[in-house]
């Protein structure tokens, strides 16, 4: 299982420059830097509600911690969350010793549950209350950082008079509410310190410090649940950076954190409708292949926005809920099932194999049987899981090089840094981070067999060139080598991008383009076959433990009607999961599918019956069939901008432009 990163040694890298700015600060006083004004409003609004309290400014602060007692359960409640902080508490304590400062983590209500700090400022904090056990809540010690933070439900700095009672005016104090996945606050972070301590930089440090805990609260919370990290840029991924996202086995959204919400582009609340297919337009069970790969990768998914993201999936596989999707321990007389689904569909098939009843694909097939064994480059295109790899694996089965190696490289999973090494190779030590004896890279490992690049039109453009000499002069020359080794592969390339807009862009080498093209052959999606009933019939069909696996007629329908962004691994994915919730009759029905097909059918069936009135409306204008279409896609979803944007497949911008005339539309 992926270890998500532990905060010491990130936040300790991610803050040194700015605790070096702090310790700088400390020790030359004529660059004290005054904090801005911004947070006016809120104090204003601080000293309001703590006059409300009744407390005036020149009383003296209360003292009173809470009782024992009451420090127990309090301590016991927030276990977890102590447990999370305080490692992130020492390395943010390191970044500010010997400036004055300590580091303090309340509960959800400001009472102070640990503290770290310097000696000296320690003794001075003790004499405001500053020390565990001590409520700072507004309603106690008026406007202050954690009472502030919790009311405002903000990051709060209080600096100096802004603080309400004139006993607290010599500390500068930032803090950020923690907030538990769900949003709510569970502590707060503060570093407090003499306020000619004050560094503008102290709340930046303070803020990361609470996201990093946040984030590894997150990861402990959802054990049950299949957890996303993703960023639009993959070294960003395992970072504070990073979005983390949670969904059930069956794909609904259960929480995200605050840089995961950023990036969605949604609320908490608007996400909540959302599954793992209507946010990344795959089947959540695109992760279970993802992570039954031997070495799974970085993941390349699409936002709804059009924002691409890489990912990566972490489930706790020890948890009996994954067991069916992350291995082939299963309980034993459901064994059989799922292994021989997966037997069905991999390794050994030839073309003939594929042929089931499919015009477009017997066409293709017998086109591909021509060409076979005559050195000549196959590109494979057609959408995720139509079946690309299976195809390239069949016809290097089919070939004559069938007793060679066969070996699938994707480039879309690969780091753009490490493409280079993984399909050339590299000699001894050709980098830092090689291993000592160099590496055999793919192109050389298929030597005598087929070598398949997947998403090809995802190789960066530098290694395009180096990919095309390979071609071209059949010699492949190893990272850090100055000797040339001879290959002999046969190319099969697949993609499900359009290459020529991508050479259009010049995204793509022409010249690579014509070098792969020699028979280009394009798979169907699902929803274009006509062969669906046999394909599915054969993925039930098994000898291992002579049950007999149906779908019902109704279940057959809408697998008809479906849409299938997913394709093939959509639909053994869904018949797996599917095949496992059947009862003693073994048939596939409607209460046996995962929640997140039957809200994807849900949406289908709401898109169509906004449509349906307006099929064939003789003398309609198109416009006027546009705002009708916008109009009951905005009622169904309550008036929501987004959600509508996303049911009808267009931007938020082109749901205002076209809804002008609609007045006032709600967004989230
Ligand atoms: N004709 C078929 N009949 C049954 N199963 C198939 C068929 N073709 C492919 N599959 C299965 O569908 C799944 C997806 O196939 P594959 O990985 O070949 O798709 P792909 O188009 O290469 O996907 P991607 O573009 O995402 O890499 C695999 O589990 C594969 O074994």
């Amino acid at each position: 299982m992926r270890q998500v990163s532990k905060g010491g040694s990130e936040l300790a890298a991610a803050s040194s420059t700015v605790a070096n700015a702090l310790v700088g600060h400390a020790t030359a006083s004529s660059s004290v830097l005054f904090p801005p004004n911004s947070y006016d409003k809120i104090i204003e609004d601080s000293h309001q509600r703590s006059a409300g309290f009744g407390l005036s400014e020149n009383i003296h602060s209360d003292f009173s911690p809470v009782s024992r007692a009451d420090f127990s359960i309090i301590n016991e409640k927030n276990r977890v969350l102590c447990t999370h902080a305080l490692p992130v508490m020492e390395t943010l304590y390191e970044q500010i010793i010997n400036t004055h400062n300590m580091v303090i983590l309340t509960d959800a209500n400001g009472v102070i549950v640990r503290t770290l700090g310097d000696a000296d400022f320690l003794e001075k904090a003790n004499r405001v209350a500053l020390q565990q056990g001590v409520p700072w809540s507004e309603e106690s010690k008026g406007t202050n950082a954690i009472g502030t933070a919790i009311a405002e439900q903000a990051a709060v700095l209080v600096h100096a008079n802004q603080h309400f009672l004139s006993a607290h005016n010599f500390l500068t104090c930032s803090a950020a509410p923690i907030f538990d996945p769900i949003g709510n606050v569970i502590g707060v972070l503060d570093v407090s310190g003499e306020q000619h301590s004050y560094h503008k930089h102290t709340m930046a440090l303070v803020r990361m410090s609470a996201q990093m805990i946040e984030n590894q609260v997150f990861s402990t919370s959802y054990q049950d649940a299949i957890t996303l990290h993703f960023h639009s840029r993959p070294e960003f991924i395992g970072t504070l950076m990073e979005g983390i996202a949670s969904f059930t086995p069956g794909g609904r959204f259960l929480a995200a954190n605050r840089c995961g919400l950023f990036q969605l582009g949604l609320s908490l609340n608007a996400l909540k409708t959302h599954t793992f297919s209507s946010l990344f337009g795959l089947p959540v069970s695109a992760l279970f292949d993802h992570y039954r790969t031997a070495t799974p990768g970085v993941l390349n998914l699409c936002l709804h926005s059009g924002v691409r993201v890489y990912a990566k999936a972490e489930m706790h596989v020890s948890n009996p809920v994954f067991q069916h999707v992350t291995s082939n321990e299963r309980a034993p007389q459901q064994l059989p099932v799922v292994q021989s689904l997966a037997r069905n569909v991999r390794h050994r098939a030839g073309l003939d194999d594929l042929n089931t009843g499919d015009p477009q694909i017997a066409a293709l097939i017998a086109k591909l049987q021509k060409v076979i064994g005559r050195d000549i480059a196959i590109l494979v295109t057609g959408e995720t899981g139509t079946g690309k790899e299976l195809l390239a694996q069949a016809i290097h089965n089919d070939s004559p090089r069938a007793n060679g190696p066969f070996v699938a490289v994707n480039c879309a999973s690969i780091p753009e840094t490490l493409i280079e090494s993984e399909l050339f190779g590299y000699e001894d030590g050709a980098f830092t981070g090689a291993r000592k004896k160099g590496s055999v890279g793919k192109i050389l490992q298929a030597n005598g067999g087929t070598l398949f690049l997947d998403e090809i039109g995802d190789m960066p453009l530098s290694l395009q060139a180096r990919l095309l000499r390979v071609l071209q002069e059949r010699m492949v020359t190893p990272l850090g080598s100055s000797k040339s080794i001879p290959v002999n592969v046969a190319l099969i390339c697949a993609t499900h991008r359009n290459l020529r807009d991508l050479i259009a862009k010049n995204a793509f080498r022409e010249d690579l383009y014509y070098r792969l093209n020699g028979l280009v052959v394009k798979l169907p999606p699902l929803r274009e076959r006509t062969d669906l009933g046999v394909v599915i019939e054969k993925l039930l069909s098994h000898e291992d433990d002579g049950v007999c696996y149906t779908v019902s007629p109704a279940i057959m329908q809408l697998f008809k009607q479906h849409k299938w962004p997913g394709n093939l691994r959509q639909l053994i994915n869904l018949l797996r999961t599917a095949m496992l919730m059947t009862d003693d009759d073994h048939e596939i029905r409607y209460e046996h599918l995962p929640d997140d097909f039957l809200d994807d059918i849900a949406m289908a069936q709401t898109q169509n019956k906004a449509a349906a009135p307006l099929n064939g409306a003789a003398g309609v204008k198109l416009e006027d069939v546009e705002l009708s279409l916008i109009q009951k896609t905005l009622a169904t979803h309550g008036g929501n901008v987004s959600a509508t944007a996303r049911a009808l497949g267009v931007s938020r911008n082109t749901i205002y432009r076209r809804s002008a005339t609609l007045g006032n539309i709600e967004d989230q």
